[in-house]
């Protein structure tokens, strides 16, 4: 029996969306300055121009949104739960900034009353930054993953998670055996993948802190829960390389450690690739899985420059991610204009469009996700959106004020938009945030 069915809602705004790939089609901005955005039961039944839908839906009561922009919710593809309190641990190398700021913070995820006031931090500061679907690093801990599963459920979030699984080199209380990680996980996805919104990702730490044997266990749950989702770590930072080539001194590569264990395909987001070799570029294409790439995490650990340049040559999807808490902040906005800032910098850069930075932030996540009801506005897709409306007498009011044209209006969000313009945010048609 199907629900019955809500009034519909038209929303009238500028509003901008990527129902295309950037990369591949040059007119895939779909920009209207005096938009119309029809839903019903949280879906998008109409798009285009107000007059347009207007005329066709002239009975609909209408939401007036002008003065602002409407941009699809964003999709953030790698961002770390347990690190929320611990943003802004500036100046160390990866494994220096793992060892001092982030694992002993993790370590207190053991504590349940402790992980749910995290699991609160975490989703306010997504929701806040205007992201309404995320690929979540969990925790270590089974309990502190239903902590999140169950603050992700009262809010709305369509979230992506899992229990993060090693079994060396980190802190004796991360660790766990390749049998608990199955259990632990198998009674994790039988309780939540697929519920609500919510759905689960496999997740090994890195290669770095896996036995073979625990990434066998990774694999088992990917066999014999087919849907489920797969994330970790690749590439991120030399030393960290180097050491992954000596623990695994029959792999061809990084990406070898996941691939000789089936843990590489399409739904595979592995976060970083800074320093991929051309084989595990051609590899990851061929098994369609995503880089998420995460531009303020790379500059503020410095772990270099990512070659998208070589990415996008070798046909490997590329998504974005905010890494929090190796990254500074929640907002898609601000890696969109770190992503930009970096290839304008580096050698063989890819410049950067508006659009681009809209699909990264939007369309590309939600590809990588395999969540195609997400990522723009096209008639039939979740109305999942985000309206930026800053205070009057800021510098973006001012900008919006007086734009040319609803891209100069974006191009301006991305340099200088934050959090704070965030008016407004919404989850399947459920305002979320703001309203
Ligand atoms: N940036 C980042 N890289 C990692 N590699 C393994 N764990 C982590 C983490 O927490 N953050
Ligand atoms: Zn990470």
């Amino acid at each position: 029996m199907t629900s019955p069915s809500t009034a519909p809602t038209l929303y009238r705004a500028t509003y901008l969306h990527t129902p295309r790939n950037p990369f591949t089609h040059p007119d895939a901005l779909d920009a209207q300055s005096d938009g119309g955005l029809l839903v019903q039961d949280g879906v998008i039944r109409a798009a285009g121009s107000f007059a347009e839908v207007r005329a066709a839906h002239p009975d609909a009561p209408v939401t007036d949104l002008r003065g602002g922009l409407l941009l699809p919710g964003f999709i953030d593809t790698h961002v770390h739960y347990p690190q929320v309190r611990v943003i802004g641990g500036l100046g160390l190398p990866l494994l220096d900034w793992l060892d001092q700021c982030a694992l002993p913070e993790e370590a207190r995820m053991a504590d349940l009353a402790y992980a749910r006031g995290v699991a609160r931090d975490f989703i306010g500061g997504l929701i806040g930054a205007g992201t309404t679907t995320a690929l979540v690093f969990g925790s270590h801990f089974a309990g502190a993953v239903d902590a999140f599963f169950e603050e992700a459920t009262r809010t709305g979030l369509r979230a992506v998670t899992g229990l993060v699984v090693s079994d060396r080199l980190l802190r004796e209380e991360l660790h766990t055996t390749p049998q608990r990680a199955y259990d632990e996980g198998r009674a994790l996805i039988e309780r939540w993948h697929g519920t609500g919104r919510a759905l689960y990702a496999v997740t090994p730490r890195f290669s770095l802190s896996a036995s073979e044997g625990i990434l066998d266990a990774c694999a088992a749950l990917m066999r014999d829960f087919p849907g489920v989702r797969f994330t970790s770590h690749i590439n991120e930072n030399t030393r960290e390389i180097q050491t992954v080539r000596d623990l695994f001194p029959g792999a061809r590569d990084y990406l070898d450690t996941y691939e000789r264990a089936g843990l590489v395909g399409r739904h595979s987001v592995l976060a970083h690739n800074v320093h991929p070799t051309d084989r595990e570029l051609g590899v990851m294409a061929a098994h369609r899985c995503t880089a998420a790439h995460c531009p303020c995490s790379n500059s503020a650990l410095g772990s270099g420059f990512f070659p998208l340049r070589r990415h996008l040559d070798a046909g490997v999807h590329v998504s974005l991610g905010s890494d929090v808490g190796g990254g500074t902040g929640f907002s898609l906005l601000k890696e969109g204009l770190q992503a930009h800032f970096m290839q304008n910098l580096m050698p063989g850069g890819v410049p950067l469009s508006p659009a681009h930075l809209l699909y990264l932030a939007t369309l590309a996540g939600a590809e990588a996700l395999d969540l195609p009801h997400t990522g723009s506005f096209q008639p039939g897709r979740a109305f999942d959106a985000v309206h930026l409306n800053p205070a009057p007498g800021t510098p973006l009011d001012a900008v919006f004020r007086h734009a040319s044209s609803p891209e100069r209006a974006l191009a301006a969000a991305f340099a200088t938009g934050t959090p704070a313009d965030v008016a407004r945010v919404w989850i399947g048609g459920d305002t979320v945030l703001g309203g």
